[in-house]
């Protein structure tokens, strides 16, 4: 269990759980100050920063730590990493109060285990081209919380495209996981229907912004209704 990061044996509530019919949902990629309140007001399950200095959606010095910390404690908090090193990992999410994290690179099961020693979840994202080899995530089984699809691009993430879903359909190990990649509102419909083996969420990232990192709340809003009825609109 992920415990609150840099704060030793505190416990924080377990993962939410999502249902068949109840998809977890992840906006990524926040990063402009005026649309993380809309966007929090929305109630996502987990809000996503990029600290992946590459990305057009890097937070850097864009977004002021308290805003991040002063969001409702009920909406997980992940950083989003590539390739970066555990201490860097652990003093970002102590900045910004992180529970969770995103590893979007080439992390090891070993750095998996660090993390998750420390008190993070941890998402560990795999991209996926025309197949998937599931045996090879094994090793990364023990210490992620979640397992996050998003299809290969040219760039770590943040590609805006998807992949064939249905190599999901053969998924047989016991992590849930996340679908991820160019998921926009013309499959909201798809997504609401959708039936995959241990599958506990979508991420929802550059197909609802008006710019790199600036989102779109009245189209998350859409979707989030799609997705969730009931869920609060705007
Ligand atoms: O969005 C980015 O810029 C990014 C950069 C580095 C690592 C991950 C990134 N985003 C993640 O990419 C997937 C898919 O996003 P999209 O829907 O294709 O735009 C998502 O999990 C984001 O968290």
């Amino acid at each position: 269990m992920a415990l609150a990061a840099g704060v030793p044996g505190a416990a924080v509530p377990s993962t939410p759980a999502a249902t068949p019919s109840r998809l977890l949902v992840k906006v990524c990629g926040m990063r402009d100050a005026a649309a993380l309140a809309k966007v929090a007001a929305l109630g996502p399950d987990f809000l996503g920063f990029i600290f992946a200095p590459k990305s057009p959606r890097f937070v850097g010095d864009v977004l002021a730590p308290e805003l991040v910390r002063a969001l409702p404690p009920a909406i997980w908090k992940v950083g989003v990493f590539v390739n970066e090193t555990t201490e860097n990992i652990f003093a970002t999410a102590h900045r910004f109060s992180l529970a969770a994290v995103q590893l979007h690179g080439q992390e090891t099961p070993a750095q998996c285990e660090e993390l998750n020693e420390g008190g993070l979840l941890v998402m560990k994202a795999f991209s996926v081209g025309e197949k998937v080899d599931f045996d090879a995530l094994l090793p990364y089984v023990p210490y992620c919380d979640y397992f996050l699809f998003d299809t290969k691009g040219a760039v770590p993430g943040g590609n805006g495209t998807t992949f064939n879903w249905n190599l999901l359909q053969s998924y047989n190990l016991p992590v849930p996981y996340f679908l991820a990649g160019g998921l926009g509102l013309e499959h909201a419909a798809e997504l609401a229907a959708l039936r995959l083996p241990c599958l506990a969420g979508v991420d929802l990232n550059s197909c609802f912004e008006t710019a790199p990192g600036v989102k779109d709340a009245a189209r998350l809003a859409q979707m989030l209704t799609q997705l969730r009825p009931g869920a609060p609109s705007i």
